[in-house]
């Protein structure tokens, strides 16, 4: 048997042509992150995952009518959804459960042929919005309110969270932070959907597996944990004690730190600038002034630079969100890419099934329960 590698690192477990990861640059199809960061809009980077191009002005054109029209949930979600709503439990838990549920009622669930899952592709892309809005009306007794034909996927969801037209900052805001998170190679959410459906289980499991995978704080709840650790420090002058205090006690800073990344996360730059354009506006610039200045003694203390996760927290902050849903905000985006790897993984399968290296006792002998 070859060596064992705790976490996998580094091993290449399959082969892609949805993005990489080369030398610290992110590309998405060949597409450098910033660029699409720059100017494309979720839209396209969904479309350009699925179909590794970018689609012209006709074919954008159908797929925004596309997921516009699959963004409305069942009256059965909608139901099952008022069930778990008060629930004392994690949003994440409720989308987990939820996208499971949309398997449960889309009658295709089971079907395996290109087509359905294209089809059922699209679905969990546009409802993913509409499901993590819902839920954040229905939970404090608000009705849910319907997509809007004339609104992107980044306006209908603000639209649909808060009940008011968003403006064109906050639009732009939404538009790059699910850009910037739509996808990012073989991430552990992102491998177990892969997992999931490389032994023929259908996309909703896949995708199932891929929230659970998210919702843990090295990974996507990590988000929501920076924003946990900016309240508790709470003023710039208390950022040197506060991680002095952590980093004595071994506890991980989070929203730092990268797997891959040697030099720096590069779409914490653009979230960075983001964060500044958005709370220069509001003249409000506490909230950044404390992260830039985490950002400088973690540097100054580990050499770690900020990954993702550190100011999107600020950004969904200032965009008036609430902090516990942060990282199903994550999943609206990561479907994206999720749905890209499942639909890559039905093209080309094989079984995923590494080995353990077994360290337990040997040569017992079975003893019947009562002599033991
Ligand atoms: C979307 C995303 O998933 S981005 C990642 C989001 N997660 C976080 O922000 C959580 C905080 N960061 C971390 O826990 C890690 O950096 C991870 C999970 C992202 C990567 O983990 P790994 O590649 O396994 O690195 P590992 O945890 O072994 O760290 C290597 C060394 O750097 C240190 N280190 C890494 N990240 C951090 C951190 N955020 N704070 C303090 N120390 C850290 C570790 O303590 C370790 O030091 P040691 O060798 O002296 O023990
Ligand atoms: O790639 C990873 O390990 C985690 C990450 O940054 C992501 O999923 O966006």
């Amino acid at each position: 048997m070859t060596e064992m590698n705790k976490g996998l690192e580094g091993v290449i477990a399959s082969q892609t042509k949805i993005s990489s990861i080369i030398d610290d640059r992110l590309t998405y199809v060949g597409y450098d992150i910033g660029d699409l960061a720059e100017h494309a809009s979720f839209e396209e980077v969904i479309y350009l995952l699925w179909y590794y191009r970018l689609p012209n002005k006709r074919e954008l054109a159908i797929f925004q009518e596309q997921l516009t029209k699959e963004m409305k949930l069942g009256h059965k979600i909608i139901a099952s959804l008022a069930v778990i709503a008060h629930e004392k439990v994690h949003p994440m838990s409720v989308m987990r459960t939820m996208v499971s549920m949309l398997g449960v009622y889309d009658k295709d669930s089971e079907g395996d042929s290109n087509l359905s899952n294209y089809s059922k592709a699209m679905k969990l892309v546009a409802k993913m919005p509409t499901l993590v809005a819902a839920y954040a009306r229905m939970r404090k007794d608000e009705v849910p309110l319907q997509p809007r034909g004339d609104l992107s996927l980044a306006g209908n969801f603000l639209y649909m969270l808060t009940g008011t037209e968003p403006t064109p900052l906050h639009v732009k805001a939404m538009n790059r932070a699910l850009v910037l998170h739509a996808e990012h190679e073989m991430n552990a959410s992102t491998f177990s959907a892969r997992v999931c459906v490389a032994t023929l289980s259908d996309i909703y499991s896949g995708v199932t597996a891929a929230i659970g995978s998210l919702k843990g704080a090295l990974h996507g709840g990590a988000n929501e944990q920076v924003m946990v650790m900016l309240a508790e420090i709470g003023d710039e002058s208390n950022v040197v004690a506060y991680l002095d205090a952590k980093l004595a006690k071994k506890e991980k800073i989070m929203g730092f730190g990268h797997r891959v990344y040697e030099n720096g996360d590069p779409r914490a730059q653009y979230l960075r600038d983001m964060c500044e354009e958005l709370t220069t506006v509001t003249g409000d610039t506490k909230w950044y002034d404390i992260s830039r200045a985490v950002e400088q003694y973690v540097w100054d203390k580990k050499q770690l630079k900020p990954n993702v996760d550190f100011y999107s927290a600020t950004v969904y902050h200032c965009l008036g969100i609430d902090q516990d849903l942060f990282t199903p905000i994550f999943t609206v985006s990561r479907i994206a890419g999720w749905s890209a790897h499942i639909l890559e993984q039905y093209e080309d399968n094989r079984l995923i099934r590494p080995r353990a290296e077994y360290v337990g006792e040997t040569n017992n002998t079975y003893i019947p329960v009562e002599e033991r």
